[in-house]
């Protein structure tokens, strides 16, 4: 996986049909979907329960793309190599999961997997500050984490501070929690590259009609494209 800072769509499953993860990760990837976001939720961290390492290990061969594992979980350590075995390519663990997130991220990396970190919508950028070289990915939750299509939050003043602190190094930005058309150009322009969107891209589509997702795809994708002037 290299590095770059393109608008990256990165549809959630969490918004897919529970019955047929296979052909819905396919249709997304056919219609166009840059990574795959898969919603790992314990009931514990937040009020909602998905699934585990063993239901991500399954959906891995039908992922060509990069999966992207977002855990909402805690603890977080004990499970960082199960992830790694069922093949996530980022993975990503929530600051307020605690208590360790810098030994968390220098883990995830061990294990050969991309690491990221996400931040609640109360929890300030400063709280990256010295883990900027630990991480490859910082996910800023634009809705309180446990369930889709929730209304967006605004944090673009976040994303700017994150990007400006951020500088040159190779360090996503990704948005989760309410994208669509009209949200996704805030955050585009101040500096996001990666858009998790749920609701926004697997509305009024399904495996028998997948060109409503690559419909709602591309329409995410030149809103924010159309914020680069
Ligand atoms: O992490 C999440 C929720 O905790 C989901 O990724 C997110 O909510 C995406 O769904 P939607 O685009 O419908 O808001
Ligand atoms: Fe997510």
């Amino acid at each position: 996986m290299s590095f770059d800072r393109k608008i990256k769509i990165a549809p959630s499953i969490l918004s897919a049909d529970f019955a047929n993860f296979g052909q819905e990760i396919q249709a997304i990837e056919s219609q166009g979907a840059d990574w795959v976001h898969v919603d790992v939720m314990d009931g514990h961290f937040v009020p909602n329960l998905t699934f585990g390492p063993q239901a991500v290990k399954a959906f891995r061969p039908h992922v060509k793309t990069v999966m992207d594992v977002h855990l909402m979980i805690s603890p977080v350590d004990q499970y960082i190599d199960a992830y790694a075995d069922a093949g996530a390519d980022v993975l990503t663990a929530h600051i307020e999961a605690g208590p360790h997130i810098h030994r968390t991220l220098q883990a995830i990396r061990a294990a050969g997997m991309k690491a990221g970190v996400a931040l609640n919508p109360g929890t300030p950028a400063e709280a990256v500050q010295h883990l900027l070289d630990l991480t490859d990915l910082i996910c800023v939750m634009t809705v309180n984490p446990g369930f889709g299509g929730q209304k967006f939050i605004d944090m673009t003043g976040k994303v700017r501070q994150l990007r400006s602190m951020i500088g040159d190094r190779p360090v996503h930005i990704e948005i989760d929690g309410g994208v669509d058309p009209k949200t996704a150009p805030l955050v585009a322009e101040a500096g996001a590259d990666v858009l998790v969107a749920g609701s926004a891209v697997f509305r009024g589509g399904s495996v028998a009609q997948p060109e409503v997702y690559g419909e709602n795809i591309k329409a995410i994708r030149a809103a924010a494209e159309g914020s680069w002037t």
